[in-house]
């Protein structure tokens, strides 16, 4: 990779969940490939889970951990630091752990200032006191920019009564500041989860993170997206802001920067490999649901056995769940095993999507796990449970990439015949055609190194020639 012309200094200071620190990881290696140096700032835990930085870029990065305090850490569990740690309603907590690291990122920052600080929606306080040390801050999504313009009401509209979404009806659809057609909307269960809110039922602590103030305070916002993808929601996104929009592009496996040697011939893998090799090209259902996901018995049971309704080969990354109870149906392993594989371990999934046999990747929707299947150009099969992963659902079903699994539009329940007839259609039936066209297509510009490279290039440009005030 070409180096870019002045040396930058970046920090990064994402969410803590591991889905939002490894991508900022890797836009750090790609950073620091072009000679920039960095400071990816999180805490022991999560710094830990990190993979190692090739050796040719350690005197580049810089990974930074700041503790958090006991007095930051009340109703915790022990240890926890991620969203990973928890379950959903004590993300009140990890929220007040992370406000908790103000202090000590300040004193960071004050003792080695960056030029250019990226940080996450939920560090609404960071860009004043980014500013407050003559440092530039990039608001960085991990997320595409449609986000933003479904969820959050921009200030041009906060006098525009109309334009405040009161009622759960309101997000069933665009708003209204959306000038374009878009099926982009929540399902009424989604909605009624979104207004309950995430609190801790025990004692009522709700999470208060101040997503308007976050975004609204930025000099620039980026995104691991690009104009292939969305640039109707791009341009939206500046015009309503009035700021620039400089997407990195989507951070694709082959621009990512690997430690060289990194387990080829790993036993594990070669096992998984080994049974992909004997099976057609284009004939399996890969399935996984991410890093956190844990799926609830009703669900589990309809999967399972939708998926030995459909006659598809697959094969399904299961993690192990947390609660022990929740398993697959009685005999299920035995009924599949000519034709499907359940492995309840972390499996190298960019190496499963990139083997010829996989046609279907039925996903959750993170954002990773989206951009993944794409760049190998395989149709998705979706199937979202948070609201982020519901939105990104709704725009590749529109834009014909993917097929959402149709579920019931009070309590989200699906049936095992409607995960069937999804993998089919976009596996085998004719009509499904479209979505294997389209999808092949799009994984031509997602796996377009060039293309993308040229996305970082241009965000680098953008940081240097904004360079900050220099800083005594
Ligand atoms: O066995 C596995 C399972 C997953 N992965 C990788 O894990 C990542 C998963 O990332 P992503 O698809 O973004 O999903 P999550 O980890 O589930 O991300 C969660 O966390 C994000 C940040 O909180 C949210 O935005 C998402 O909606 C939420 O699903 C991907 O790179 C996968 O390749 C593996 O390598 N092996």
């Amino acid at each position: 990779m070409a180096k870019t012309d002045k040396q930058l200094h970046i920090a990064m200071f994402p969410w803590l969940a591991m889905g939002h620190i490894y991508p900022n990881f890797e836009l750090a290696k790609i950073f620091a490939q072009k000679g920039h140096s960095i400071t990816l700032i999180s805490t022991p835990r999560n710094i830990g889970r990190l993979p190692q930085v090739p050796s040719h870029l350690e005197h580049l990065i810089k990974l930074v951990s700041l503790p958090i305090l006991p007095k930051h850490r009340e109703n915790l569990p022990d240890n926890a630091e991620s969203s990973n740690d928890i379950t959903p309603n004590q993300i009140p907590y990890l929220k007040m752990a992370y406000d908790g690291l103000q202090e000590s990122l300040s004193q960071l920052l004050k003792s080695s200032p960056p030029d250019w600080i990226l940080y996450d929606f939920a560090s609404e306080w960071l860009p004043p006191l980014a500013r407050s040390l003559q440092v530039q801050c990039v608001f960085f999504g991990i997320s595409p920019a449609w986000n933003i313009c479904f969820f959050d009401t921009p200030k041009a509209q906060l006098g525009n009564a109309a334009a405040f979404r009161t009622k759960p009806e309101d997000y069933l659809r665009p708003p209204q500041w959306v000038p374009f057609h878009s099926n982009i909307g929540l399902k009424p269960y989604e909605v009624k989860k979104m207004f309950e809110g995430i609190s801790d039922k025990e004692t009522g602590n709700t999470v208060s993170f101040n997503f308007n103030k976050a975004v609204s305070d930025c000099d620039f916002f980026s995104f691991r997206s690009c104009n292939e993808l969305e640039s109707e929601w791009l341009n939206l996104l500046a015009e309503i802001y009035k700021k620039p929009v400089a997407p990195v592009g989507v951070i694709p496996p082959s621009c990512q920067v690997r430690v060289v040697d990194e387990e080829d011939n790993n036993t594990e893998w070669l096992k998984i490999k080994s049974w992909l090799d004997k099976q057609q090209p284009g004939s399996v259902v890969y399935i996984a649901f991410g890093s956190e996901l844990e799926l609830g018995q009703q669900d589990l049971t309809e999967l399972a056995l939708g998926l030995e309704l459909s006659g598809l080969p697959f094969f399904w990354a299961l993690k192990k769940q947390r609660d022990s109870s929740v398993d697959l149906p009685d005999g299920f392993q035995d009924r599949i095993s000519d034709r499907g594989v359940v492995c309840k371990d972390w499996v190298p999934q960019l190496k499963i999507l990139a083997h010829e046999s996989i046609g279907v990747y039925f996903t959750h929707c993170g954002p990773g796990s989206v951009i993944e299947g794409l760049h190998f150009g395989r149709v998705l099969v979706m199937l979202p449970y948070l609201l982020d992963q519901a939105l990104f659902a709704r725009v590749l079903e529109e834009k014909k990439l993917g097929i959402e699994i149709p579920r019931n539009e009070e309590d989200g329940s699906f049936t095992r015949n409607s995960v069937a007839k999804s993998l089919r259609l976009a596996l085998i039936d004719v009509e499904g055609s479209i979505y294997r066209e389209k999808a092949k297509k799009m994984g031509l510009l997602f796996s377009d190194k060039d293309r993308h490279e040229e996305y970082i290039n241009k965000f680098l440009e953008r940081l240097q020639n904004n360079k900050a005030p220099s800083k005594n």
